[in-house]
């Protein structure tokens, strides 16, 4: 049975430590790490089986653990990946966005191949990448709309540079529209769904990304429209948000779950 580390107890890391508890995932969570001691503390009193806490991300790192589960941020991922994959452990990353950056996505790469680690990129809150990958080479245009409730947007770092106060939008709003490069910058914690997008299919420059905000939807809303010499598709995603945090879609959650599922090798695999 693989041994798993997670990195993040939020929203997704606590989910999937309950189904790993709760016998869904054949799988052990052994050991954890959070900034927030107090979301560690939380998860571990709510599992039957208790994983250790470590003091720091190089001990979770380093620990007898087989593959490493990434629920945390962007930042955790580009600070912590050589480590992890240096410490010989597959990953698992949701902060898919920072893989845009070439620089991060060449030290993955790199690792996975000297370290002979795996790297997995579960398809998150949205779905249809099956399609995106099997006709990548014969594409034109690939966008994304996204639409979520301004809560959901907050404290994302465009507001940072465009004086628009998320409390004061009171009708749909288009806050951005341009590269999946330049998203996941803005907006970290809400559209690592362009980066998944953009690593399936035409590249995050070409991977053109609109995102609104609506203070009348409860959704999270994807909406995906791919072009080229296949024909075309169009695939629209209305995601219940996450209890614990409005950016996250279930989706995400539970796709989470089910990439690990697979590699845990207790569910057929359908698709491609
Ligand atoms: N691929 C996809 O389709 C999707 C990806 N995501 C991404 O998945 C990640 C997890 O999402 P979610 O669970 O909802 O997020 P949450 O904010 O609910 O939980 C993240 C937790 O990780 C902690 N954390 C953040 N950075 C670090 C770090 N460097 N080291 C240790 N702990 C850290 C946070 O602590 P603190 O709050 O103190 O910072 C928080 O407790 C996010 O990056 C999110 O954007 C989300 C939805 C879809
Ligand atoms: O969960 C979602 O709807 C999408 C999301 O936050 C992300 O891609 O980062």
């Amino acid at each position: 049975m693989k041994r798993v580390g997670l990195l993040g107890c939020g929203a997704i890391g606590t989910e999937i430590a309950h189904a790993i508890d709760s016998g869904k995932i054949s799988a052990k969570l052994t050991h954890i790490y959070d900034f927030s001691k107090e979301n560690s503390k939380k998860l571990v009193d709510s599992l039957t089986a208790k994983p250790i806490i470590t003091e720091n991300v190089g001990l979770l790192a380093a620990s007898p653990v087989d593959m490493i589960i990434e629920a945390a941020s962007q930042d955790a991922v580009r600070d912590d990946i050589l480590t992890i994959l240096q410490n010989r452990k597959d990953v698992m990353i949701m902060s898919v966005g920072a893989l845009l950056d070439e620089s991060i996505l060449d030290i993955v790469l790199d690792g996975c191949e000297h370290f002979n680690k795996k790297v997995y990129l579960p398809s998150g809150a949205i779905v249809g990448l099956d399609g995106i990958r099997a006709v990548q080479d014969e594409l034109d245009s690939v966008t994304l709309v996204t639409t979520k409730h301004p809560k959901a947007l907050k404290g994302a770092k465009f507001f940072e540079s465009y004086k628009i106060d998320p409390d004061n939008i009171t009708s749909p709003t288009v806050l951005y529209q341009g590269s999946a490069q330049e998203a996941v910058r803005l907006f970290p914690a809400n559209i690592n769904v362009a980066a998944l997008l953009s690593l399936a299919g035409l590249g995050s420059q070409k991977t053109q990304v609109k995102i609104v905000a609506d203070p009348k939807t409860d959704k999270n809303t994807h909406e995906i429209q791919a072009e080229g010499k296949f024909g075309k598709f169009a695939i629209k995603v209305e995601n219940v948000p996450s209890p614990s945090n409005p950016k996250t879609s279930r989706l995400a959650t539970l796709a989470a779950i089910e990439c690990l599922k697979k590699i845990c090798g207790t569910s057929l695999n359908i698709g491609t």
